[in-house]
């Protein structure tokens, strides 16, 4: 696999290529190497902590052999969460929430996509009903995904009564897969609640939840998940979506995220193009970020 902007590699390739043995600036350089990308001070510490602790007990002395152990404690750590989707009920409805600009519409495109090749029939809904825009992008992301699509009747049409319709029209014509984008606004915790409390309502009485996806852009780390605070507490989140992974140097924000919320990540977004969406695999993210 081509090595991604993101890669932790580079970081890592200055430390573990300066010298055989381990020294005290190895620990050094990986301390700074670890912050620097975002793991966040308390995962840091805690997979330093771990090392040190690998290292004595196994008698590590190379540099190399701290490298894979390195790698297998992220592994090990990024897999204590379930990545599956949940998309066995049918149809599947998969509501996709997140604040402002941080790539839903764009994710809902890749992922319509991405199911269409498992011979999935895909429904959106542009439940984002506030810019006109945002209807209008959706809609040209289906076409390109070849999925059929609901859109609101008028603009500011109640994004409650959009959501309706569209898992209406999956159930009555038999679609395996709803995605409904909605608004990305930030807003008050009250106003974003109500707002995906009422849509909730709206779509169980015709069928259940299966995922609520919060998309998160990696490039702003720590930061974006403050802001995505309300979502994590009050929306029934039921999995992550980062995105922007291939304009990040933040890789370690795939392992804090997962640490800090408790929430699995299902999938990764690395680039503009429909194909840039992948599923979340720990062993292949260890091997990308230290190489
Ligand atoms: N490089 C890169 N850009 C991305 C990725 N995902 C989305 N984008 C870009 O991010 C910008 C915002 O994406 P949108 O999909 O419009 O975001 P949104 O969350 O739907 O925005 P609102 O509806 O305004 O809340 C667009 O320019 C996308 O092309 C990604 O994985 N990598």
């Amino acid at each position: 696999m081509a090595e991604r902007s993101w890669s932790f590699s580079n970081v890592f390739r200055g430390i573990f290529s300066g010298s055989e043995q381990i020294t005290d600036d190895t620990w050094d350089d990986l301390e700074t190497a670890l912050i620097t990308a975002d793991f966040g001070p308390d995962v840091s510490e805690s997979i330093l902590d771990q090392l040190r602790a690998d290292v004595t007990r196994h008698r590590v002395t190379e540099v190399k052999e701290m490298r894979r152990m390195l790698r297998d404690a992220i592994e090990e750590r990024l897999a204590a969460y379930d990545p599956t989707l949940k998309l066995s009920e049918r149809p599947a409805v998969i509501l996709v929430v997140g604040v402002n600009g941080v790539g839903k519409t764009t994710t809902i495109g890749k992922f319509a996509n991405y199911l269409k090749s498992f011979d999935k029939r895909i429904l959106v809904g542009a439940a984002d009903t506030f810019r006109a825009a945002a209807v209008e992008q959706l809609s040209t992301w289906s076409e390109r995904a070849g999925v059929d699509i609901v859109k609101p009747q008028q603009q500011g049409q109640d994004p409650a009564s959009v959501s309706f319709q569209t898992v209406q029209k999956a159930v009555e014509e038999n679609y395996d897969i709803a995605i409904i984008d909605t608004a990305g606004r930030l807003q008050t915790k009250g106003g974003l609640m109500d707002e995906l409390g009422k849509i909730r309502r709206v779509i169980e009485k015709q069928a259940p939840v299966s995922e609520v996806l919060l998309v998160l852009d990696a490039t702003t780390g720590q930061n974006g998940l403050a802001q995505a605070e309300a979502f994590i507490e009050h929306a029934g989140v039921t999995g992550l979506v980062l995105t922007k992974l291939d304009g990040s140097a933040k890789g370690g924000f795939v392992l804090s995220v997962q640490e800090k919320t408790g929430l699995p990540i299902k999938l990764v977004g690395q680039g503009e193009g429909i194909g840039d969406l992948t599923g979340f695999t720990p062993h292949v993210f260890a091997q990308q970020l230290v190489g």
